[in-house]
């Protein structure tokens, strides 16, 4: 069994001064397909620097990433830029959508972008669309779109290239508490449905289930895992 991703000791320092900082010192974490893990913790803790190694955007200053039972630690840019669009799909706290361009537009942009608009791909966006609920809206532009929905439509698009791990950092930040919590189930949802490996990176916790697993870092260490 492979997981969807592994951290293997992994540290990341960042010059400060005459010193060094330990954004990230010693994490290992695994996360299944299927999983959805919370992580959590203080301003400058580590989370954005735990997301980007993830997301390989960042290599680590020692330790190991591993993708699919892959080692991926060591990759060029080039070789990352592959993984992240063919593996990765990521969530941002603002999901920058295209103002010009319709909720499916925004999905077909990603196909477009692999160079297969198919109409398969066609197809996968109008149902992925519909899986989080926006299949009455996919003929809008994000100006005539709620929050909510919006944030919806950076999840369906996250989604278009299948990923195996699906990286999303502070999803509800921008919602009230209601949307907050209905973003969240459906990523929930998503991981299960579509067995990918999720990390959300949250403050809000009070948006979070009872099942729910939660990482805490602080000052670049983890803490014991608890449940929320
Ligand atoms: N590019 C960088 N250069 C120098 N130090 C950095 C860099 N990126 C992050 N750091 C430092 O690493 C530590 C962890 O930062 P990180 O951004 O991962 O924290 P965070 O938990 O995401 O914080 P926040 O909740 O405020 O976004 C902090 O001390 C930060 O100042």
């Amino acid at each position: 069994m492979t997981y969807a991703l592994e951290l293997e000791r992994v540290s990341v320092e960042f010059p400060d001064g005459d010193g060094v900082v330990k954004a990230l010192d010693d994490v290992s974490m695994t996360i299944d397909r299927g999983a959805f893990v919370a992580v959590t913790g203080p301003s400058g803790s580590g989370k954005s620097t735990l997301l980007a190694v993830a997301g390989l955007l960042l290599r680590p200053t020692s330790g190991r990433v591993m993708l699919a039972g892959q080692d991926v630690t060591g990759s060029s840019r080039s070789r990352s830029t592959d993984l992240r669009r063919e593996r990765i799909g990521f969530v941002f706290q603002q999901p920058h959508l295209i103002g010009s361009l319709t909720a499916m537009e925004q999905l077909e942009m990603v196909a477009r972008l692999s160079g297969d608009l198919s109409a398969q791909m066609r197809e996968r966006a109008m149902h992925l669309l519909e899986s989080v609920g926006l299949e009455a809206v996919a003929n809008r532009r994000p100006a005539a779109m709620s929050g909510g929905q919006r944030q919806r439509a950076g999840i369906a698009r996250a989604l278009m290239n299948d990923p195996q791990l699906l990286l999303v950092d502070e999803p509800t930040s921008a919602l009230d508490h209601e949307r907050g919590v209905e973003v969240i189930d459906l990523l929930r949802g998503i991981t299960k449905d579509q067995g990918t490996g999720t990390i959300v990176v949250t403050h809000d916790l009070a948006t979070l289930g009872e099942q729910d697993e939660v990482v805490r870092l602080a000052d670049g260490r983890m803490q014991e895992p608890v449940f929320a």
